[in-house]
């Protein structure tokens, strides 16, 4: 069994909150001030063993060697060993406050998780607006890197059961020890030059054991992610089996089932269609039906039918797993080494906040981390697409949006990405002519970072408002570039979605391309806890399986363009006017029912920028990437004949309102009402006078 697995053996033992072997005492270090932080090293008990690796200045930072949603990984020459290791570079500026304390927090516990196939963390630290985090180099990359390099479509069944058994064996880990991944996929499978297999990417990893709560924020990736996560019904690590088993179809076929998909279609069908399966005919390898029922358990949408962790160990299909030098003959010999594969960088097209003031030269084709710089404020301009930044224009005092423009993001000048879900007062946002007269909303000071915060994070440099300011990291910005965007719904935890909750869920979602063109982003829907009353009770629905599948089977939606709510926020008013709401309504859409009022939508989700995430091109502007339904232009078709419908009748009724009007001012003896056909002439003055 391996070294610090904590024996708790059953599902309910996890639900009640087994006693984690994992302790980290959280929130004293939470809250300890910048030079408390400074402490850390010697204070904390990880200093020493998970958090040697703290110095900026004991990394030569080399190529980057991975694209994540919100990070580049980096080859990085640890000096005092003269040891090669990967740091990962999360810019700051994405996140807002509270998630770069989870951010850290999470870090901080997976740097004390202790299993062969957990990525360790050496240590994290943050200079500048970025944070560091410092893990082992594993030459081979992820699985979906291996599978990009040479093997596009797909594995075979031995490997895929030699690389999955080790993946299972991580998460029999860190069920057991109260946690969930939520965001297992091949992506996050990295692999060693000898076949080991480690789980990775901890960043969205949630403690089971912080709070008794089922967990309700929405985090992952909408291909690999759980209906019941899609749902915000609360979830448990069982999330973690359904994710693993769109991992198994994705190492099958070299991609997730629906990855071809748009995000929001990709959470509409998984929650209104039945489970993916590994259909044998179809796939160009030939798989065992062993194989395909092991999928089939852990697709199931009613997650307490799908088996643990553990259990799923048990399955005859791992039998069939080698030991790793397999992976080694199978696999390595026939791809380049990590250093030696492409690196591909796509131009992202994205809705940024840019600063356009004093550009920050960042040159891309110099991956190389840069000297860090002292963080400036600078006006937020929106971008869109993909052309060069335009000149900056004055922003009116009485009107302090952001720009909106279409450019791009390459070679750009710094961009700094708006907290969303603050409450941005107009004060908070510079204008043209005061540009460094802008201050950090007050919910988030400047000086509110901890930094070094979360057990082991130290701090180095001036570490920015994370979320106003631009970002002074030193590393290539070219965000636009590598990011690929994440979705994730963050539900206020003190409220359930409840049927009459007729919630105007100011929700993010935000994607960006991924570099390899799939569909690899993690999405964010937030929402806020901005509700809203909606016209009627009876227009809105929870977004649930049940729901969403009327809503596909009959292909009734909507893209609207709709006013912000609230004209305090400057983002929601820009984000409102530019790229509206994006609706999914449910119910036939005949002239006849729509009159009925008994159509169904579900709560909104306001398509708006998260910094959390990509702030990313999103459903809006560029075509390739718009979420827009295949089945609008037909939607839009029936619409507009309810309207022409609609005029018809209205036309109707007022000719015959037209034709009674003279009933109503003349005494019945003298007036004689006038027919249809004389009511749409005109009233002659003789008639009036007779009258
Ligand atoms: N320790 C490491 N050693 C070698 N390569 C790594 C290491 N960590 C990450 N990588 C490479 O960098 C890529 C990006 O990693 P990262 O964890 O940032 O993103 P991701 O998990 O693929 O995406 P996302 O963050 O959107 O989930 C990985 O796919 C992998 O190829």
């Amino acid at each position: 069994m391996p070294s610090g697995e904590n024996l708790v053996t059953s599902d309910s033992a996890v639900q009640k909150r087994a006693k984690p072997a994992i302790h980290i005492d959280i929130a004293p270090t939470h809250l300890l001030t910048p030079v408390d932080t400074e402490r850390i090293p010697s204070a904390s008990p990880l200093s020493s063993e998970t958090n040697w690796a703290n110095r900026y200045e004991d990394f030569v930072i080399g190529n980057p060697i991975g694209y994540g949603s919100s990070a580049v990984v980096y080859e990085a020459m640890y000096k005092p060993l003269n040891k090669k290791l990967a740091i990962k570079a999360i810019d700051l500026d994405k996140f807002e406050r509270n998630q770069i304390d989870e951010l850290r927090r999470e870090t901080a516990l997976m740097a004390l998780c202790k299993h062969p196939n957990v990525l360790k963390v050496y240590g994290s630290f943050v200079n500048g607006s970025k944070l560091f985090i410092v893990t082992p180099y594993l030459a081979a990359g992820s699985c979906l890197d291996i599978m990009k390099t040479g093997f596009s479509e797909g594995l075979d069944e031995i490997s895929i059961a030699t690389i999955l058994k080790q993946a299972l064996e991580a998460l029999v880990y860190l069920h057991k020890n109260g946690h969930i991944h939520r965001d297992v996929k091949a992506g996050n499978l990295l692999m060693d030059d000898q076949g080991q297999v480690l789980l990775a990417d901890f960043g969205v990893s949630s403690s089971l054991t912080e709070n008794n709560e089922v967990r309700r924020t929405f985090v992952g990736t909408p291909c690999w992610m759980a209906p019941e996560v899609m749902e915000q019904a609360g979830y448990d690590y069982k999330a973690d089996i359904w994710s693993f088993g769109i991992t198994a179809l994705e190492l099958a076929t070299g991609h997730a089932p629906l990855a071809r998909h748009p995000p929001m279609k990709v959470l509409m069908m998984t929650l209104a269609n039945d489970p993916p399966t590994l259909d044998r005919q179809n796939c160009k390898q030939k798989f065992s039906r062993t194989f395909k029922d092991m999928i089939d358990l852990c697709l199931q949408k009613d997650h307490h039918k799908r088996p643990t962790a553990e259990k799923l160990l048990a399955h005859p299909f791992f039998k069939q797993a080698k030991r790793h030098d397999h992976l080694v003959k199978a696999l390595l010999a026939h791809v380049p080494p990590l250093d030696q594969r492409p690196h591909k960088q796509v131009p992202q097209k994205q809705i940024i906040l840019a600063s356009a003031e004093k550009p920050w030269n960042f040159d891309t084709q110099d991956e190389r981390i840069q000297p860090v710089r002292p963080i400036e404020r600078s006006k937020p301009v929106v971008h869109f697409g993909e052309h060069p930044p335009i000149p900056e224009r004055p922003v009116p005092e009485t009107d302090p949006q952001p720009i909106l423009s279409g450019e791009a993001v390459s070679n750009k000048p710094r961009w700094m990405t708006q907290a969303h879900g603050l409450p941005i007062q107009t004060q908070d946002l510079p204008t043209a002519s005061s540009p460094s007269s802008y201050s950090p909303p007050s919910s988030t000071p400047l000086d509110a970072h901890p930094p070094g915060v979360g057990l082991g994070i130290m701090h180095h440099g001036p570490l920015s408002a994370a979320s106003s300011t631009p970002s002074a990291g030193g590393l290539p910005s070219s965000e636009g570039e590598f990011r690929k965007g994440r979705f994730s719904v963050h539900q206020t935890p003190t409220r359930a979605m409840a049927s009459e909750d007729w919630i105007e869920s100011r929700a993010i979602v935000c994607r960006a391309p991924s570099q390899d063109g799939e569909r690899r982003s993690r999405f964010e829907i937030k929402q806020n806890g901005i509700q809203q009353v909606c016209e009627s009770p009876a227009t809105g629905l929870p977004l649930t399986r049940e729901n969403l599948k009327e809503c596909v089977l009959n292909k009734v939606g909507r893209f609207s363009l709709e006013k912000p709510e609230s004209p305090s926020d400057p983002i929601a008013l820009s984000e409102g006017r530019k790229k509206g709401r994006f609706e999914l309504k449910v119910g036939s859409s005949t002239p006849s029912d729509t009159d009925k009022a008994t159509h169904y939508e579900s709560p909104q989700s306001t398509v708006i920028p998260s910094p959390s995430i990509s702030p990313s091109n999103s459903i809006s502007r560029d075509s390739s990437n718009r979420m827009v339904d295949p089945n609008l232009p037909h939607m839009v078709h029936v619409h507009v004949e309810a309207l022409i419908k609609q005029t018809e009748i209205q036309k109707n009724m007022l000719q015959g309102l037209l034709a009674t009007l003279p009933s109503l001012y003349a005494s019945p003896s003298t007036t004689r009402l006038r027919t249809p056909s004389e009511a749409k002439k005109p009233v002659s003055s003789d008639e009036i006078n007779q009258r």
